[in-house]
């Protein structure tokens, strides 16, 4: 296994599904929202399989019931339903979310090595320091972006690009690590390298596909890829 350039020296993070298992707060907050609307619900392995592209495509999904959002939703229910959405989530941001196995442990020896991090997510900003407060990752990343920083998201490449730039640094310097086609395809548009993990959200697709230039089944391993 080749290991990234010499000169990576920053570390962009997606962060659900990557750092944190969410889905269980997440679906908590799916499901409220349904319940206020008076809809049927649907079990947190289904919700998960909806996560990855934002708030308003996941409660949209929701109101489908399918991860193909329906052309024929009511643009006022999706926007009743994100709001109720938005309020209930941040009521419970961080019960029952996890770090992932070796996450805590590996970001703070990567942070001892040198290298900057920051985290790179689709979800909508406010909620980023809230969960990594309630997981003891305060003060371990230099910059947060998130799915409403920008008006583009992941795919797209600016909030990469608007990470690096917040940290004074070219992309040529940075590696994009995520577990969904959007992480993959927003570092090729970026033009920087990228780690596909295989463990988290990714809509029961291989992230291979994608063709990341590595592919790790366990966060740890990227403590190998980096040090090799
Ligand atoms: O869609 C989300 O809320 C999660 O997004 P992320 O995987 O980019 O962190
Ligand atoms: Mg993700």
């Amino acid at each position: 296994m080749s290991s990234p350039s010499q000169k990576t020296d920053i570390l962009l993070f997606d962060l659900d599904g990557t750092l944190v298992d969410s889905a269980p707060d997440l679906a908590l907050a799916v499901n409220d929202t349904l319940q206020q609307l008076g809809r049927n619900t649907f079990s947190q392995e289904v919700i998960r399989g909806w996560v990855g592209n934002g708030a308003k495509t996941l409660i949209e999904r929701a109101l489908s019931g399918d991860i193909e959002i329906s052309p024929d939703l009511d643009p006022e229910l999706s926007a009743k339903a994100l709001a109720i959405f938005l309020h209930s989530y941040q009521q419970n941001v961080c019960v029952h979310s996890k770090l992932y196995d070796g996450v805590l442990n590996s970001l703070q020896t990567l942070k001892e090595l040198g290298y900057k991090l920051a985290v790179v997510t689709n979800k909508p900003e406010r909620f980023i320091q809230p969960i990594l407060d309630g997981l003891g990752l305060t003060d371990v990343f230099d910059t947060l972006v998130g799915g409403d920083t920008l008006t583009q998201k992941k795919p797209a490449p600016e909030p990469l690009l608007h990470a690096c730039q917040l940290m004074g640094a070219s992309i040529e310097r940075c590696l994009m690590i995520g577990d969904s086609r959007n992480d993959i395809l927003a570092a090729k548009a970026a033009g920087t390298a990228s780690v596909g993990l295989t463990y988290g959200y990714n809509y029961g697709e291989d992230i291979a596909q994608y063709q990341p230039e590595w592919v790790l089944d366990n966060f740890t391993d990227l403590l190998k890829i980096l040090k090799d």
